[in-house]
């Protein structure tokens, strides 16, 4: 059986700035087609491996490839098959939305319509503003119609919603799922757990430089993370906790001995923002065993 070399390659990446560490060692695979989410707190690292694989920071060691090529030799034919959303986009204020992406557009051989990108983005009614005059989720959507009106092959998209309302998230995610069902790899780094849960296929998580977890969405932070939480309170009026991989036998029991239903009670399924945040905290979640504890307020 053949596989297909993946789209992304980091092996031990390493860089640093003067003595600060940023990536200490890095190493995953990103697979045609694949959406992989990069996730960490403020400082881990992110945006660094990104800028090292977008070819717009060098490396202090490792391996990396990326569409085959190694981002230092990246000329401009391997640049014009990645799409890049930064964080920060550059201002350009004068200009309309539809002649800023005219203009990128004409950069690209097999670009997309640009009435189809901005009516992808939902700014069909600010076609023809000047982007000084957009709001800041507005000037976001720009930036995410200008890493993708090149038609790429991989997408980098760090931290694409921030500032985006609510309705604006979902329809962008919306935009992300048809650009996977296009066959885009796409590497997003997020804060918002939901998103990364609603869109990618596989997360690593990076702390302090090193990758702490990776895997696929729903495994990520090991079984243990994701056993189901039961939470009620007693008669004496305390909060408790038990966790369980089957709450409905505890939940029985607490019926059987209350004759009723207990007050407050809750089945809480961890999110993936619950497992993240054992994760970058340390915590390792007890072992099934439905012992009963009381919650601290
Ligand atoms: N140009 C730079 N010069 C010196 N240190 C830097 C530079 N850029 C980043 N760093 C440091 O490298 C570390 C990693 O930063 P990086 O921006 O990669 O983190 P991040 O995970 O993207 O964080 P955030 O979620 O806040 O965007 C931090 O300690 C940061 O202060």
């Amino acid at each position: 059986m053949t596989s297909l070399a993946p789209v992304v390659r980091v092996r031990d990446l390493r860089k640093s700035y003067g003595s600060v560490d940023a990536v200490s060692g890095v190493s995953f695979d990103i697979h045609a087609g694949e959406t992989f989410a990069l996730l960490g707190p403020n400082g881990a690292g992110k945006s660094t491996t990104i800028e090292v694989l977008e070819g717009y920071r060098d490396r202090t060691s490792g391996e990396v490839s990326v569409l085959g090529v190694d981002p230092r030799r990246g000329g401009l034919g391997w640049k014009a098959r990645l799409g890049i959303v930064l964080q920060s986009a550059a201002e350009s204020g004068n200009v309309t939305v539809t002649e800023q992406l005219t203009h990128f557009a004409g950069f690209y051989q097999n670009p997309r319509r640009v009435g189809e990108v901005i009516e992808a983005v939902g700014l069909q009614s600010k076609a023809k503003t000047r982007i000084g005059k957009l709001s800041g989720g507005q000037r976001r959507r720009v930036d995410v119609a200008l890493g993708i009106i090149g038609r790429p092959e991989l997408l980098f998209l760090d931290e694409p919603t921030t500032g985006f309302d609510p309705e604006a998230r979902h329809q962008f995610w919306d935009l992300v799922r048809r650009l996977k069902a296009e066959g885009t790899t796409i590497l997003l780094t997020t804060h918002y757990l939901d998103e990364a849960a609603q869109l990618g296929d596989r997360a690593g998580v990076i702390n302090e430089g090193r990758l702490i977890d990776i895997g696929a969405i729903d495994e990520i932070g090991g079984a243990e993370a994701r056993v189901p939480l039961v939470r009620w309170r007693d008669e004496a009026g305390v909060l408790r906790e038990a966790r369980s991989h089957e709450p409905a036998r505890i939940v029985a029991g607490l019926v059987a001995s209350l004759g009723r239903e207990p007050g407050d009670l809750e089945i809480i399924r961890p999110s993936l923002e619950d497992v993240y945040l054992g994760l970058v905290r340390g915590a390792r979640p007890d072992p099934e065993n439905s012992r009963e504890t009381e919650v601290r307020a």
